[in-house]
This record gives C-alpha cells, sequence and structure tokens, in this order.
C-alpha cells in the first residue's frame, strides 16, 4: 500500500502583518505547521499561544504546533487550549518526555518527537510505541530557509524500520530544507509528512507548490 502524504506550510516563512491570506492561500495543505521559538531552546522567538488560536478561527486545517522551547510541560495546557491538533516537544528539552508524552494524550491531542540533527534515534525507543509522530529536524532548529542536512536520509531509513518494528502506525515528519526537488527522496527515504516554509512561501502560488510537492512523491509510487 501507497504511504500517506501530508505537505505541511510552515507559517515561520509566511508574511506576519497579512497571516490571515497567507494561510487562506495554501489551499490544499494537510496541516499548517507552526513553530514556536522561546529564545533559549532555539536562537530565536516567535510565536505564542496567542496567534495560535487567532490562526485556529481562519482554518479548519488540522494545526500542527512545533515546540522547541525548554519546559514544554509548562504551556502544553495554553497551546492545546488555542487549538493546536498535533504538539510536538523536543526530546533534548523534555526531561520527563514520558510524562510529557502522557500530559499531551490526555489534552486530547496528538504526541510527537522531535529530534535535532545531532540526536540519535536510540533515544527514542523506549517512547517510540506512545507516540503519534517523530519530527525528524533535518537543519539546526531555529531558523527557515536552511539547507537540508542530506545524513538525514539514512536516519529516516533507520527510523522507518524501528516503527515498522513496532506494528504501530507513527508518522515522520520531516522539518527542514524540504523543496520541491529533494521531496521525493525524503518520501522515498520513510518520511510521510513534510514541513516546508520558504519552498512554499518563496512562490507566487502556495497552493501549486503544495500540489507539486504532493505530485513529486506521487510519482515515486508503483
Ligand atoms: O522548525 C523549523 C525551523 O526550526 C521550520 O519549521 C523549518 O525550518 C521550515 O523552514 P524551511 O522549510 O524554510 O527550512
Ligand atoms: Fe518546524
Amino acid at each position: 500500500m501507497n504511504k500517506p502524504v501530508r505537505i505541511a506550510p510552515s507559517i515561520l516563512s509566511a508574511d506576519f502583518a497579512n497571516l490571515g491570506n497567507e494561510i487562506h492561500a495554501c489551499q490544499g495543505a494537510d496541516l499548517i505547521h507552526i513553530d514556536v521559538m522561546d529564545g533559549h531552546f532555539v536562537p530565536n522567538i516567535t510565536i505564542g499561544p496567542l496567534v495560535v488560536s487567532s490562526v485556529k478561527k481562519i482554518t479548519q486545517t488540522p494545526l500542527d504546533v512545533h515546540l522547541m522551547i525548554q519546559r514544554p510541560e509548562e504551556y502544553l495546557e495554553a497551546f492545546a487550549t488555542a487549538g493546536a491538533d498535533i504538539l510536538t516537544v523536543h526530546i533534548e528539552a523534555a526531561t520527563h518526555l514520558h510524562r510529557v508524552v502522557q500530559q499531551i494524550r490526555d489534552l486530547g491531542k496528538s504526541p510527537g518527537v522531535s529530534l535535532n540533527p545531532a540526536t540519535p534515534l536510540c533515544a527514542i525507543e523506549e517512547i517510540l510505541p506512545e507516540l503519534d509522530m517523530v519530527l525528524i529536524m533535518s537543519v539546526n532548529p531555529g531558523f527557515g530557509g536552511q539547507k537540508f542536512i542530506p545524513a538525514s536520509l539514512d536516519k529516516i531509513r533507520r527510523l522507518r524500520a524501528m516503527i515498522e518494528a513496532t506494528g504501530k502506525e507513527i508518522s515522520i515528519e520531516v522539518d527542514g530544507g524540504v523543496t520541491p526537488a529533494n521531496i521525493a527522496e525524503v518520501y522515498k527515504a520513510g518520511a510521510d509528512t513534510f514541513v516546508a516554509g520558504s519552498a512554499v512561501f518563496s512562490t507566487s502560488n502556495y497552493s501549486l507548490t503544495i500540489q507539486q510537492m504532493r505530485i513529486e512523491c506521487q510519482g515515486t509510487q508503483s
């Protein structure tokens, strides 16, 4: 069976002064990816729950909230109330990861765990069966518009094998430097969910770019 394809435009690269229209122009997106940065875990500050709740009011597309923050447990409820559908925390930022994942479930949200490029897959071995999604960072988190780190492909392949061994359906999301030119390779490696910030928002027709990225993946299916 062919793997599903989910395209998640990252609003980090959108025009924040025109955010509602920017999101509406992403017709065909499966998720809206929202990058939350605290200036501590990563060297940048972006969006809080207030913006998430405004976004929630103007779109029915599920919100994929990527928390690049220290002490994520202190903010989960605020982001859940604001309208996040998926809440992804970084393994490097959560000391009691099992408890954090449980908290996300208890809030009725879908839990994801993200790994920085230098974090080995063995770090998620124990928690993997509890997750709905693993987010592989294919750049160092903090900024949009960076180049895809090629070693991420092998990491995705190895993660797909780990997931198959659990017998569960767990998504692999890839974030950073994904473009129409490399998405097919990332899909073939085993990913099913693709964040695209600059690759979407630097084009004149976001919807068409999203469609093109999906077609690139489907072209690899037999
Ligand atoms: O989490 C992120 C950065 O930390 C962003 O989601 C990511 O960088 C998307 O931007 P681009 O597609 O331009 O690389
Ligand atoms: Fe992200």
